[in-house]
């Protein structure tokens, strides 16, 4: 109560005592976290000087004042010029002196002088055409220490002399440089300071312009030649480059991506130029005419283009003249009846174990007899859930019916035969209610597809939201008008609570769980099949035991969630580098000798929680590969930006969740995972890994090395590429950039439903969500190539000892 007033939380402004004191003004204090930082730090101060709105009028004149403009005159001067001061001040706090240095075209030096002065006395002056940056060239001809440098980095070892004006050693007070600011509109001073962001101790402007011994034109040449700034060609180069290769089927596939994901400008040059190598294999056909190899080849295109959910007509193409398929068959049904069945899925029938049989007969009993069952799989990871599925689809269309296969995620889905995620196959709309349905037309020929199906698979089914489950129950029914539970479909769903549970951004615990298929109407109703024994770890079963009780977090209550990894699994923690040196020697013996081995790169992999620690980790792996490094640099814009305030190496800093890394270093036979869905069709989805097999300048061969597509050629482009919306970015944010990250280390969730023969696990923090350490344990095999290094922590202070995540009610309403 203060005079009389109850006050509670709401009345106290947040304020930094010392600010005030020191800068006598008001100043409201705010934590500005994440990215909105920077927009706050380096938008704002590019914006103008102080201001104040004055209104002068005669005392006697009728007052005409328009408050609400006056206020928005000068709205912006306190909030940015206060950030921009607390800005400054921290910086001169943590580097006493932020120099900024200058960037001039060769003879455009900015000179000073006083008015009076004789200009023919000034030009006798030598030591006035002496600049920052024809002295930073100078010091690079004879200091070895100042080549190693950037122009940015010269003020943290060199202090400049205005006087002399040359640069000295520094000798104490660190500081930092910061190159001013050009605006892209400024031309070729704006390449050049490109150039002298990224070419360490360049010793002349002609040094800057020179590239692989040829000397260029003009700075942005040079920044294009290094592959700094976009080649205006970029698209007719890479296919340009792609034709060296001389894979047809493969550069169609290219041109579809192209087209699909880059907005060529001009289709139908592209077009003219490229027919002749992309129909290479129809030409050579003796029996095809001239037409016919043109109907061929766009008939082709045409494919790639729809699994890549583009249709052809909206490009400027030739008509296809023949038409290769006249019949009334919708293109999904025709597409489902054309899937290849594996002979070793048709083989493994015979080897399923006891329990897989088990399950086999009763789903296959259902789909004979029509019973509309809704089956659920429950099995740890390895019990060979996939495995089975495989074998089911296998036997269902061989006999030439229809069995739709589907699963949450790309990676899983791409395990299956003809398998798509359940969201794009079933039109699941991304954010989904309690009365959701999934848009399919009634008349459509998805909606035939779904009314021939004799079975619906749904794997990793405990990964998706329970609505989007419902939604698709809500469809079926009116699909197939009936009020029965899927319509009276036979549905297998399947997985594992034990591992990675829907993602719901910034969810409670309760609010997670309660998005899990366990707490849906639909869960009781379901028969549950369970399947116990781990054929992935079959040879090991005390690993197979100990991974049951990670799964299960048994013991966990008692001892606040912390468990003991076993001796022999352990790297033991010394120092963080030396024992992130051990785990990767461990994993990847011998990698010097072996490194153009494809299995032995495939079968290893490390695993860790965040991205961060995944780069660390591939950046020590990819330099001590054998092999030349090929950098590739991202292209970067601030899309919707009206005042493109934001300099390239602010916006090089970034990576968001999802896209590549700017400076992209990869070398021959390295193993990349992509980050997109180029073509999930046809293997290349989000999460497939790849191993590089050759460089262009704007393309990249590679061959796939997961999923059902394995040992197929690709042609990679690079494509422009956008932080997920949810990402919190102050702008639109786009990058140009190859679709693929190094994979010799990738995140926990990205290896669930992977068999990893040599896994590391590199713990530098504890687990933070369910399920994370039972799906990183269950990709080895055997506990002696599974290897953990846990960093200890305040909550794990014993060596070897680490936090388990497990929602243990999921289990309980499970039964
Ligand atoms: N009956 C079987 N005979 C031989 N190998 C099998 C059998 N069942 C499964 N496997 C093998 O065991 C490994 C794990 O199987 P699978 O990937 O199907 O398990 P999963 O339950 O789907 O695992 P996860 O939940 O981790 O995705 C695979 O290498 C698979 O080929």
């Amino acid at each position: 109560m203060v005079r009389g007033h109850n006050l509670d939380n709401r009345w106290v402004v947040p304020y930094n005592p010392y600010l005030l004191k020191r800068y006598n003004c008001h100043i409201n204090f705010e934590i500005c976290s994440s990215i909105t930082a920077v927009k706050y730090l380096y938008k704002y101060i590019y914006k103008g000087h102080d201001r104040v709105a004055i209104n002068i009028r005669d005392e006697g004149s009728p007052s005409t004042v328009d408050e609400i403009k006056n206020f928005r005159d000068a709205l912006w001067v306190s909030a940015p010029e206060a950030i921009w001061r607390i800005y400054s001040f921290k910086l001169s706090k943590i580097y006493p002196s932020v120099v900024p240095i200058h960037v001039h075209l060769p003879n455009k030096q900015l000179v000073t002088y006083c008015k009076n002065k004789d200009l023919r006395c000034l030009l006798d002056e030598d030591n006035l055409s002496h600049t920052m940056l024809t002295e930073f060239f100078k010091r690079n001809l004879y200091d070895n220490n100042a080549r190693n440098m950037l122009y940015r980095e010269f003020p943290e070892n060199y202090v400049w002399d205005e006087k002399a004006r040359h640069w000295h050693e520094r000798k104490n007070k660190r500081a930092v440089g910061r190159v001013v600011a050009v605006s892209a509109s400024e031309g070729e001073r704006y390449y050049l300071r490109l150039l002298l962001s990224h070419v360490r101790g360049p010793t002349s402007f002609n040094d800057l312009l020179m590239v692989d011994g040829n000397s260029c034109s003009s700075f942005r040449d040079s920044a294009i030649k290094r592959g700094l700034i976009e080649n205006d060609n970029a698209i007719f180069l890479c296919l340009q480059e792609a034709t060296l290769y001389e894979m047809p089927f493969i550069l169609r596939r290219l041109f579809a991506t192209l087209l699909a994901f880059c907005e060529p400008v001009d289709v139908g040059l592209l077009w003219k130029t490229f027919f002749k190598p992309m129909s290479e294999d129809f030409l050579c056909h003796i029996s095809l005419s001239q037409e016919e190899c043109v109907s061929a080849t766009l008939v082709d295109i045409k494919c790639f283009l729809e699994s890549m959910g583009k249709t052809i007509d909206d490009y400027d193409l030739p008509s296809i003249s023949f038409v290769v398929n006249s019949s009334q068959i919708p293109r999904d049904i025709l597409e489902e009846m054309a899937i290849i069945t594996p002979t070793e899925d048709v083989q493994s029938i015979n080897s399923l174990n006891l329990e897989q049989k088990n399950a086999f007969e009763k789903i296959i009993s259902s789909v004979n007899s029509a019973k509309h069952v809704a089956f659920f799989i429950d099995g740890p990871g390895g019990t060979g859930k996939t495995f089975l599925y495989r074998a089911i689809l296998a036997h269902i269309r061989s006999r030439k019916d229809i069995a739709i296969a589907t699963a949450t995620s790309d990676v899983a889905a791409s395990l299956l035969p003809g398998g798509r995620t359940a969201h794009s196959r079933f039109k699941i709309p991304l954010e989904v209610n309690h009365s959701s349905v999934c848009g399919i037309r009634k008349q459509s020929g998805l909606s035939q597809l779904i009314q021939l199906a004799k079975l619906i698979i749904w794997d990793e089914a405990p990964m998706s939201k329970r609505l989007a489950i419902e939604a698709l129950d809500r469809t079926l029914q009116d699909i197939m008008e009936n009020n029965l539970p899927f319509g009276g479909k036979v549905m297998v769903f399947g997985g594992d609570f034990r591992q990675v549970l829907p993602v719901v951004r910034k969810a409670r615990r309760t609010q997670l769980v309660d998005a899990c298929l366990v707490r849906s109407y639909l869960w009781p109703n379901m028969e549950k099949i369970i399947l116990k024994e781990n054929m992935r770890a079959k040879k090991d079963q005390d690993f197979c035991s100990f991974l049951l009780q990670i799964g299960d977090g048994v013991g966990s209550e008692t001892e606040k969630n912390i468990i003991q990894i076993p001796k022999e699994m352990l790297v033991p923690y010394i120092e963080e580098n030396l024992s992130k040196e051990m785990l990767i020697n461990v994993i990847f013996p011998k990698l010097d000798e072996l490194s153009e081995d494809p299995i032995y790169i495939t079968e290893r992999a490390l695993l860790s929680t965040r991205n961060s620690y995944v780069d660390e980790l591939n950046d020590t792996i990819i330099n001590k590969f054998p092999g030349i490094a090929i950098v590739y640099h991202s292209f970067d814009n601030a899309v919707d930006e009206n005042n493109t305030n934001y300099q390239s190496e602010i916006l090089n800093a970034m990576t968001p969740n999802g896209l590549p890394p700017y400076k992209l270093i990869l070398k021959n036979n390295c193993p990349v995972m992509l980050l997109r869905n180029l073509d999930p069709a046809n293997g290349l989805c989000n999460g497939t890994r790849l191993i590089c097999q050759s460089f262009q300048k704007n393309v990249i061969h590679a061959k796939i090395t997961s999923g059902q597509y394995v040992g197929r050629e690709v042609l990679l482009p690079r494509i422009p590429m956008f932080p997920a919306e949810n990402d919190g970015f102050p702008f639109k944010f786009k990058r140009k950039q190859f679709p693929i990250r190094l994979s010799f280390a990738m995140t926990i969730n990205k290896a669930q439903g992977q068999t990893i023969p040599y896994v590391g696990i590199y713990l530098p923090e504890n687990v933070f969500s369910h399920g994370q350490l039972y799906v990183a344990l269950s990709r080895g095999i055997s506990k002696s190539t599974t290897k953990v290094l846990i960093k200890p922590n305040s909550e794990c202070t014993i060596p070897g000892c680490t936090k388990n995540v497990v929602f243990r009610e999921i289990y309980e309403d499970m039964n």
